[in-house]
């Protein structure tokens, strides 16, 4: 309470609004997610690699471009997800 009154900071719907957000970024990773699968699952079918390091570079670059070294951690979770139970040794 002593935050909220000193700043005028609406704690409880600056929260509301955290969990909105978490919602909708949970959504998109797990559409990411089905779309990374599929086209692996294609390439893969078609006698094709199951993944394209120049395109990951690709995916690495944006990440940390905006995010940091953060964003190179965030896109290395992304690309797992996106391969499933081949990406684990
Ligand atoms: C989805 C693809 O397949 C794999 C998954 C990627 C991804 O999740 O972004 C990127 C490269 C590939 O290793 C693709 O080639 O675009």
């Amino acid at each position: 309470m002593a935050v909220e009154a000193k700043s005028g900071l609406d704690l409880g719907a600056a929260r509301r609004e955290i969990d909105a957000l978490d919602s909708e970024i949970v959504r998109l990773i797990l559409r990411r997610t089905e779309v990374s699968r599929r086209v692996g699952r294609a390439r893969r079918e078609a006698g094709g690699p199951r993944v394209v390091h120049k395109r990951e570079l690709e995916i690495f670059a944006r990440y940390s471009q905006s995010l940091g070294k953060e964003g190179n951690e965030l896109a290395d979770i992304l690309l797992r997800l996106g391969r499933g139970h081949l990406g684990r040794p």
